[in-house]
């Protein structure tokens, strides 16, 4: 599968094309809503949530509720472009315009896209620069990914996220008997966390960080259970499923790192603490007796649960904002600043969550027979005996 994304941050609309999904494949605009208004909350949130609504429309590849086999395309309206269709018009710019609609950004944010962008496609303006690169764009990637996650759900594999830190705070250990009671507990938090504790102090830590005039960045987890062992490849570099997931998660704005079960405490550990030891029952196969390695081994899933964080840099954009160079001038100067968000982490899991579902269904797309539904339901369900009897 492939799904390409256009748009603008205060552009009219945000667009994705997703090809590859299977014929026969149930979608809903509302499914599809959940999870868009579930990317918009959290506390540390900016104005700009307040303004946008997000709701996707199907407009092709859907008919009476069914995916067709053709391309699925989805819009998202921004409805803040009501108040920037001047300056983000798509007719030549009138030298009549006033300043205002005239003003070219040339102050490059630090942390931002805003210079290595300008340098690279020869832009004097650095709005044709930070336009695009916002992370506004992870809307129509969670449109997609809630696609992706349809189709995981109809051949039983469930995802969830959560949030595991934010500014130092760690919360404990998780402990839930299933994903649904995960979601239930996550998504009745302001930030996403499992423990009620450590999530007072998440927002504590997001509100301090906010009235200093500064940004505080965290951890995402995603866990995902159902998939069938055997997806992926070790026979070459670029059909590892981790090292995909690893990519998947990086390509999320700000994101910086990725771990998988212990991660980095690997490099800490001795093997006998490090690798899970392989068991046998006839009912589950073979299973190992501990996931340290979070789903994986040889770039392919082993069936266990996949466990997989992602690390997000403090909001780049700062009230207390760092010292920076005008392009035009080339004189330093200290920026001001409009509005942003003083933490995303809430829901950027939304994000990693998404795009993780869009890799493992891709995955999954391309190993077993796809183009119907319903013969992708039963090569997965072959894949599970398959595994359980080898
Ligand atoms: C959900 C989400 C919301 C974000 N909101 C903001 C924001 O309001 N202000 C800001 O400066 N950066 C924000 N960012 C981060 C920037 O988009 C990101 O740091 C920037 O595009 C540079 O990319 P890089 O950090 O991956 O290098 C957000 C990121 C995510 C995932
Ligand atoms: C619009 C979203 O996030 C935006 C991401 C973002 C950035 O620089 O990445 C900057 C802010 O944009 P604005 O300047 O319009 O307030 C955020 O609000 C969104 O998540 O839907």
């Amino acid at each position: 599968m492939r799904y390409l994304t256009a748009g603008e941050s205060h552009g009219p609309q945000l667009t994705t094309i997703i090809e590859g999904l299977p014929a026969g494949m149930p979608l809903t605009e509302e499914e599809i809503n959940k999870d868009l208004a579930r990317r918009q909350k959290g506390h540390g949130r900016g104005r700009r949530m307040q303004i946008e609504t997000d709701a996707a429309q199907i407009v092709g590849g859907v008919r009476h509720g069914y995916t067709l086999g053709s391309p699925v395309a989805l819009v998202v309206e921004n409805k803040d472009w009501s108040h920037w269709t001047k300056i983000m018009g798509q007719d030549p710019l009138d030298p009549e315009e006033s300043e205002e609609v005239k003003r070219k950004i040339t102050r490059a944010r630090p942390g931002h896209a805003d210079l290595n962008g300008a340098l690279k496609y020869g832009h004097r303006d650095m709005r044709n620069v930070l336009e695009r690169s916002s992370a506004r764009e992870t809307t129509v990637r969670v449109a997609a990914g809630a696609a992706a996650k349809k189709l995981l759900s109809l051949l039983g594999i469930q995802l969830a996220c959560h949030v595991l830190e934010i500014g130092g705070v760690r919360a404990a250990d998780l402990d839930y008997s299933s994903l649904d009671e995960l979601k239930e507990r996550t998504e009745a938090s302001p930030v996403r966390c499992f423990d009620p504790v450590a999530e007072k102090q998440m927002m504590a830590a997001i509100d301090d960080a906010k009235k200093n005039g500064d940004s505080i960045g965290g951890i995402v987890e995603v866990i995902v259970e159902g998939m069938p062992a055997g997806v992926g490849s070790y026979v070459h570099y670029d059909r590892k499923l981790d090292s995909k997931l690893a990519g998947a998660m990086v390509s999320i704005n700000a994101f910086k790192g990725v771990e998988f079960g212990i991660g980095f405490e690997a490099a800490r550990k001795p093997g006998s603490e490090v690798h899970d030891e392989i068991a046998y029952s006839p009912e589950k196969g073979y299973y190992r007796k501990t996931n340290r390695l979070g789903g994986f081994e040889g770039g392919m899933t082993t069936g266990m649960p996949i466990v997989v964080r992602g690390v997000m840099k403090p909001i780049p954009t700062l009230y207390k904002p760092l010292q920076s160079v005008d392009i035009e001038t080339k004189e330093p100067y200290a920026a001001s600043i409009e509005r942003s968000d003083s933490c995303a982490v809430p829901a950027a899991a939304v994000v990693a969550e998404s795009v993780i579902a869009w890799e493992l269904a891709s995955a999954i797309v391309e190993q077993f027979s796809s183009d119907r539904m319903e013969a992708l339901e039963a090569a997965v369900e072959e894949q599970r005996r398959y595994a359980r009897e080898f």
